[in-house]
């Protein structure tokens, strides 16, 4: 994908993800592999207004050639999970209060659910009736130290559809914007069934 039409792909998710409310108080980031490096969005904005302006170009290893401002505090998790994941092309990083919270309330390392039909909204799942598993990472001020812990989680335990890290927020991935977002709303969906169903019923 050119720059451009990068920039245009992730002004039009980020009115669509603050609209389901899911990037308040300017939290959240987003990023695309493009032809030559990555477009990734400027640090400190509110990521439903986003503008051409807010955000930065980096070549294919990182580094930033074009754009103003600082790049997304939370960068080296993007570069990172594209690197793990070759396939990658969109990363849509969100906060929503169901993700926030169910990411503490868990007190393992992965968020787990079998018996959903929306399971299938995740590339590759085929039936409700095996688990669907996201790994949860405490979360960490030293991003490049988080990323190194994704990595070697992921060495043993592949990620493919995102992450979750705890009482932050969900990193989800796709090969495309569209199943990116196909992936967020799904998991979305997940998070919120289960908080519903834990309070309903507890962890049984
Ligand atoms: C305002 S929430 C704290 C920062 C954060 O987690 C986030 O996603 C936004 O950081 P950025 O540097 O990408 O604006
Ligand atoms: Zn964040």
């Amino acid at each position: 994908m050119h720059n451009d039409a990068a920039k245009t792909a992730l002004i039009d998710a980020g009115r669509w993800v603050a609209n389901k409310g899911w990037v308040p108080a300017t939290g959240g980031n987003f990023s695309i592999r493009t032809e030559h490096g990555f477009v990734v969005t400027a640090s400190g904005h509110d990521k439903g207004n986003l503008q051409p302006e807010h955000f930065l170009e980096l070549d294919a290893h990182g580094v930033i050639v074009a754009g103003s401002g600082k790049p997304s505090a939370e960068t080296e998790l993007h570069l990172k999970l594209y690197a793990l994941k070759p396939s990658t092309r969109c990363i849509l990083h969100t906060h929503s209060v169901a993700a926030t919270v169910l990411s503490r309330f868990i007190q393992g390392d992965t968020f787990s659910v079998t018996g959903y039909e929306m399971q299938k909204s995740l590339s590759g799942v085929t039936t409700h009736l095996e688990p669907l598993n996201i790994a949860i990472f405490d979360n960490d001020q030293d991003i490049a130290r988080l990323a190194d812990v994704v990595a070697k989680h992921h060495a043993t335990t592949p990620v493919v559809h995102g992450v979750l890290i705890r009482g932050h927020g969900l990193y989800a991935m796709g090969d495309s914007v569209f199943e990116t977002r196909r992936h967020i709303e799904g998991l979305e969906f997940l998070f919120a069934c289960e908080l519903e169903r834990i309070k309903l019923e507890g962890t049984r």
